[in-house]
């Protein structure tokens, strides 16, 4: 190894000394970096490697899974169950929680995770990801389902890993979020991008804006102000990006700000939000709020909210702190009938609540 590079084990080492069990989470990231590194070896093989398309099979979400998302769960539930450090493992792609087979130890932490976030661009060669959350066991015993119900708050450590041009990991144990590469010559992760700030002003929103016609209200006000750019109240032009790979969208906003939002819509009824809160939202609004930014519903912060099962969804929005704000007041002003009738400011002058259309 070249001198003065920081590999992620002695950062993780020195980030936990003193830390309750830290010899423990710092080898249980290390295992979850194995992971990692097999699943990149994977999504770099591309049609190489046999491993493109669905398997015909539907996740516990009706989600038609790819031989991806099964393989990365494989990978993950192989590099972490052996090591004594965790207790169980939870995952968007396995309906309940897994139990260690009897001759593994149990250890004092949860894993929680997505295996491969964006799976659906996994077959067009566009970035995806990994996303892990870790929660403390206290308990004897294997857990059960309602022992992972615990708030963000409650996480010890969170990340993600980028499968890009670069692999990359992004994590927090609650002292500032911090990025390490993969160097492929020598197989381990590189301290690169330490101490990641999202600006607090962002001129950059991530939405999926074929859902425009379901979303609420002060969503809707929030990105067409966006879109009216310097004719509109922002006064400013705003970019627009949408990956479709959560951790994608979010890695470019640790490197140069934006906001990434997933609101709550009404296509489906059943379900408020597309995201989930244990294994997306929770650890991506940890790595954000670590960095300086914000994570919210719209209504509360993301960490906050109470969980009442594995795979509940929830509106997310995140990133830098002044829109978030804004994007809350929104909501509240909705909410309480202070704001005005929304009226998309490119049609201001001919709308029904222009005073033109008025007199
Ligand atoms: O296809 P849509 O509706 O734009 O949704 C895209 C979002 O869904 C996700 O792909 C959900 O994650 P999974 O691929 O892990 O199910 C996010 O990564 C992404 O932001
Ligand atoms: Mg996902
Ligand atoms: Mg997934």
């Amino acid at each position: 190894m070249q001198q003065g590079r920081t590999t992620i084990s002695k950062f993780l080492i020195e980030q936990l000394r003193g830390a309750e069990d830290q010899a423990d989470l710092a080898a249980l990231l290390i295992d979850v970096t194995a992971a990692v590194k097999s699943i990149a070896s994977m999504t770099a093989k591309g049609a190489l490697g046999g491993f493109l398309g669905s398997l015909g099979t539907e996740n516990v979400q009706g989600e038609t899974q790819k031989k991806l998302d099964v393989l990365s769960n494989d990978a993950m539930i192989q590099a972490c169950e052996w090591g004594g450090l965790v207790a169980g493992m939870a995952s968007e792609e396995m309906d309940d929680p897994y139990t260690l087979p009897k001759e593994f130890e149990r250890g004092p932490y949860l894993l929680v995770f997505d295996p491969l976030d964006g799976s659906s661009n996994i077959d067009v060669n566009v970035s995806v990801g990994t996303i892990f959350s870790v929660l403390r066991h206290t308990k004897i015993g294997d857990p059960a389902t309602a022992d992972y119900l615990r708030p963000g708050v409650e996480q010890v450590a969170a990340g993600y890993a980028i499968y890009g041009p670069a692999t990359m990991m992004v994590l927090t144990v609650g002292k500032g979020t911090h990025g390490f590469t993969l160097d492929r010559e020598i197989g381990n992760f590189i301290l690169t991008h330490p101490d990641l700030k999202i600006p607090e002003d962002t001129s950059e929103f991530a939405i999926n804006a074929s859902n425009e016609r379901f979303w609420e209200p002060p969503v809707q006000r929030y990105v067409a102000e966006c879109k009216a750019g310097k004719t509109g109240d922002r006064g400013r032009d705003f970019n627009m990006r949408w990956i479709a790979s959560m951790v994608a969208d979010v890695h470019r906003i640790l490197m140069r700000g934006g906001i990434f939002m997933y609101p709550k819509d009404t296509k489906d009824l059943s379900k408020p939000g597309r995201l989930r809160l244990m294994y997306e939202a929770n650890p991506i609004g940890f790595i954000v709020e670590q960095a300086g930014g914000a994570a919210s519903t719209g209504r509360a912060r993301i960490m906050s909210v109470p969980p009442t099962s594995l795979h509940q969804r929830v509106p997310v929005m995140l990133g830098s702190k002044n829109e978030i704000e804004r994007l809350e007041r929104y909501h509240r002003e909705y909410d309480s009938g202070e704001d005005k009738p929304f009226v998309s400011p490119l049609f201001k002058d001919r709308s029904l609540y222009s005073d033109d259309a008025r007199a």
